[in-house]
């Protein structure tokens, strides 16, 4: 279960969405999403496969229009950004994908540098090498600094991944299915690093997730989408105490009884 709240401010909302509506033909995905995501927080999205998860990211961060509602991240109404304004928001956001994303004929310096070279301008020798050493002491990976992605094992590709998008220092980490293909212990090891970059970077994270164990080890709040609408909010225990059995059946289907 996770531990302590402190790391999180209530006064400081870091995603609003109001009403928010998005249908592809007659299939009417998104049917009025409210959420807060406060400065801070780990937020766990829960929902089935097909339920609008992606497609509410890809709201969040303007690769998607939405038919109605507001969106508002950092301060900025996201349908109201001009291409420019919007690059220079998704710099502000991590990306921290399924698959770990790595260019495998790279080293993982390479592949650590490479968004720092990209993203930053005027960046000095010395300043890049001492980013990405922090970024591999911050996941733990400091000695595979001139391996090939194809040299280490899926837990760790995937920690470089967290660890080349946390280069950026993003005010906001979305973590796709974090623990997805991984086996129990390099999934823990995976949760515990989640919450690691929530205490040591400040950073507000949005995890989706089917992995319920992930949600309740790194959930400070989760928010379950049912029929297109965040219908449930709460801690995990709160989240999960009711009959409904669309609820209940995510529950069993996770823990085998
Ligand atoms: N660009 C699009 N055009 C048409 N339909 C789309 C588009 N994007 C998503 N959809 C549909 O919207 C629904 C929700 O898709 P989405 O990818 O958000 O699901 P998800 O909850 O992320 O699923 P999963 O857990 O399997 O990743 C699906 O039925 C999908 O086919």
């Amino acid at each position: 279960m996770k531990r302590t709240e402190e790391h999180i401010d209530y006064n400081n909302v870091v995603i609003s969405i109001r009403d928010l509506r998005k249908s592809f033909g007659d299939l009417h995905v998104l049917r009025g999403v409210d959420l807060d995501v406060y400065q801070g927080e780990n937020l766990v999205v829960l929902g089935r496969s097909g339920t609008g998860k992606s497609v509410l990211i890809k709201i969040i961060v303007g690769l998607l229009k939405p038919d109605a509602g507001t969106v508002n991240v950092l301060g900025h109404n996201v349908d109201s950004l001009s291409v420019k304004e919007l690059d220079q928001l998704r710099l502000k956001i991590g990306f921290s994908f399924q698959s770990s994303a790595l260019y495998d004929s790279m080293t993982i310096r390479e592949n650590l540098e490479f968004p720092l070279v990209r993203n930053v301008r005027n960046l000095g020798r010395q300043e890049i090498n001492r980013a990405v050493e922090e970024a591999l002491e911050d996941v733990g990976l400091s000695q595979t600094i001139n391996q090939m992605p194809s040299e280490l094992s899926g837990g760790q590709r995937k920690r470089i991944g967290i660890a080349r998008t946390l280069i950026l220092k993003p005010d906001i980490m979305l973590y796709d299915e974090p623990t997805a293909g991984l086996d129990p212990i390099t999934s823990n090891d995976i949760n515990n690093l989640i919450n690691e970059v929530q205490e040591r970077h400040r950073a507000t994270s949005i995890i989706i997730t089917h992995d319920l164990t992930c949600a309740k080890e790194t959930g400070d709040r989760l928010a379950m989408l049912l029929d297109g609408r965040f219908e449930r909010q709460g801690t995990f225990d709160e989240v999960f105490a009711t009959n409904d059995e669309r609820v209940q059946q995510f529950y069993h289907y996770n823990f085998i009884e």
